[in-house]
């Protein structure tokens, strides 16, 4: 299976002073295969959000290449680039908010990237557009007319989806996206996104620090720390049978039934 997103020795340094610097990025190399959903995991700050930035270019590396569909992506304000990069990655965030405006519809969000992306709609394919695009996540004609208030976190998420797909994109990278979400509304939004997937031969970059999530979703897992992948393979191989202590405490402190939080990783990484 070809890999879409090719990602070799990116380098990211982020300087907070003259004498402090972050090394967000160390020689971080993986790829995600056509049509498989890859999972990034590791604790806070260990780099997840700034490779999936870099991959969006949204950020930009010191150092490394990001292939995406076999052409290398490189960072650019170019309206056309842009654009064309939108139409093969888009991005999910955590907060749904983020691309909402408060005092219009939430169909508005969608008509904006229809209007980006399908300059061949008029007014009235559009609205058609976007209610289909609203009964694909699940959602009906008054979500679409409701404001961002009047939906839950779930429904909210669902419209960024909606959103992400309106550009027909061939990759998804959702960050963090369901980590907000009560369990339940998680499981089902977790099943819309296994559907879309399927029906849409979508590729998924999935950065989670759940590692739940990735058994229920993902194909293969790369485990950043500080900044470098130290562990990475198959959800079941990393997951049934790491080989890093890290990897190891990361299984050991994730949440399940009789989970005390303070036996988790910092806990557990300080050897308390
Ligand atoms: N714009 C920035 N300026 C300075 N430091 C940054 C910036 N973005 C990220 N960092 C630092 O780079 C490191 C990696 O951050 P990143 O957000 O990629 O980690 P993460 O694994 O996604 O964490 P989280 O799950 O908390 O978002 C952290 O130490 C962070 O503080």
């Amino acid at each position: 299976m070809s890999a879409i997103i090719e990602v070799e020795q990116l380098n990211r340094t982020f300087h907070l002073s003259r004498k402090a610097s972050v090394h967000a990025l160390n020689d971080v190399s993986c790829e995600l295969r056509q049509g498989t959903c890859l999972a990034v995991v590791g604790e806070s700050g260990s780099g997840k959000s700034t490779l999936a930035r870099v991959i969006v270019g949204l950020e930009t590396a010191d150092s490394g290449t990001v292939r995406i569909a076999g052409t290398e992506v490189k960072p650019t304000t170019a309206r056309r680039q842009l654009r064309e990069r939108a139409k093969l990655v888009q991005m999910v965030f955590q907060d749904p908010q983020g691309s909402l405006n408060r005092s219009l519809p939430v169909s508005a969000t969608i008509d904006e990237m229809l209007q980006a992306h399908r300059p061949d709609l008029d007014r009235a394919a559009r609205r058609a557009r976007v209610l289909e695009l609203f009964a694909e996540v699940g959602l009906t004609e008054r979500h679409a007319d409701a404001k961002p208030a009047a939906l839950s976190g779930g429904q909210k998420q669902r419209v960024a989806i909606a959103r992400a797909l309106a550009a027909e994109p061939q990759i998804l990278v959702l960050d963090e996206a369901v980590s907000a979400l009560d369990v339940s509304v998680q499981a089902q939004v977790l099943d819309l996104l296994k559907r879309l997937r399927a029906e849409h031969g979508l590729s998924y970059l999935f950065i989670t620090h759940d590692l739940s999530v990735v058994r229920d979703i993902a194909d293969d897992v790369v485990v950043m720390r500080t900044g470098q992948i130290i562990e990475r393979g198959t959800v079941d191989a990393v997951l049934d049978d790491p080989q890093q202590a890290y990897t190891k405490l990361l299984i050991a402190s994730a949440p399940r039934p009789g989970w005390k939080p303070e036996r988790g990783l910092r806990a557990a990484l300080m050897g308390a």
